[in-house]
């Protein structure tokens, strides 16, 4: 595990923007060898798009041969909603960047037959291959996607019940309205994340300090599905010194230390 230790959440996302742009002109992506990103939605992640947004229209990135996949999507709420993770992507990202529209991948939260659905969205993350680079967040209880404490570490996509906290959480975007928030959303499994290539969380603000510490210093447990990071062969935690306070300050220091080139220009 590589943990990134910054000072602000601007940094966070500026550090987490360029290294997806470093990671999309290594691979040289190409229509038939695509780079495919997978994509949270949340508070955390929007410095990293507006971040990306600012290298696209500074010519340092192109998505047109980039294929995403979001990681979860609330069950029952209109498409068109604009609390739905459908709206938030156009609005805070696909939007403003060159990406095809049949390059994106978005669970549908209103489909009949939702286990199909969730097949199909495997299925299609398998037609090819893998996951390059996953970006996520976490939540305060250390849920990544909408995989919720006691989630099985080997998941796949399906339907997940909300817990109370991750509802009360959310109702800051539904005028803070807890019945407003859906109880159901499809959701990649921690498997499913597992899967990609490199996995990179944004972790920022004194709220998520235990579920960092839960993802760095914890046991792997299904208690703080964050933790399967553990698990990964290349996974990457970008945080804030906010979300650092539960952490061993040997712990900080080191990384610290050995990351002090890698974080010099931020
Ligand atoms: N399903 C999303 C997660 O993917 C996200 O990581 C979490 C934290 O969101 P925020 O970044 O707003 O704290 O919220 C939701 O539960």
């Amino acid at each position: 595990m590589r943990l990134i230790p910054l000072a602000y959440a601007e940094q966070v996302g500026q550090w987490a923007a360029h290294h997806i742009v470093k990671r999309i002109t290594a691979f040289q992506p190409t229509a038939n060898n695509p780079f495919v990103l997978g994509l949270p939605t949340g508070g955390t992640p929007l410095q990293t798009y507006k971040g990306l947004i600012a290298l696209y229209q500074a010519g340092k990135v192109s998505f047109e041969h980039v294929v995403t996949f979001n990681m979860d999507e609330y069950v029952g709420l209109p498409q068109e909603h604009p609390e739905s993770y459908h709206s938030f992507m156009y609005k805070n990202f696909f939007d403003h960047i060159n990406i095809r529209k049949e390059n994106i991948n978005l669970l549908d939260g209103n489909a009949d037959d939702v286990e199909a659905e969730c097949q199909r969205y495997e299925q299609k993350i398998q037609a090819y291959g893998k996951i390059h680079l996953f970006m996520g967040g976490v939540g305060n209880d250390g849920h990544i996607a909408f995989n919720e404490p006691a989630s099985s570490l080997s998941s796949r996509t399906r339907i997940k019940t909300l817990t109370h906290e991750t509802r009360l959480s959310n109702s800051r975007f539904f005028n803070n309205d807890i019945d407003a928030v859906p109880k159901h959303a499809l959701t990649v499994g921690v498997g499913t994340l597992l899967d990609a290539e490199e996995v990179m969380i944004l972790v920022t603000g004194s709220a998520k300090a235990l579920a960092l510490q839960a993802a760095v210093e914890g046991n792997v447990n299904h208690m703080w599905t964050i933790s399967c990071l553990q698990l990964h062969p290349k996974s990457l935690i970008i945080c804030d010194k906010s979300s650092t306070m539960e952490l061993k300050v040997k712990t900080v220091d080191y990384f610290q230390e050995m990351e002090a080139e890698n974080i010099k220009n931020f």
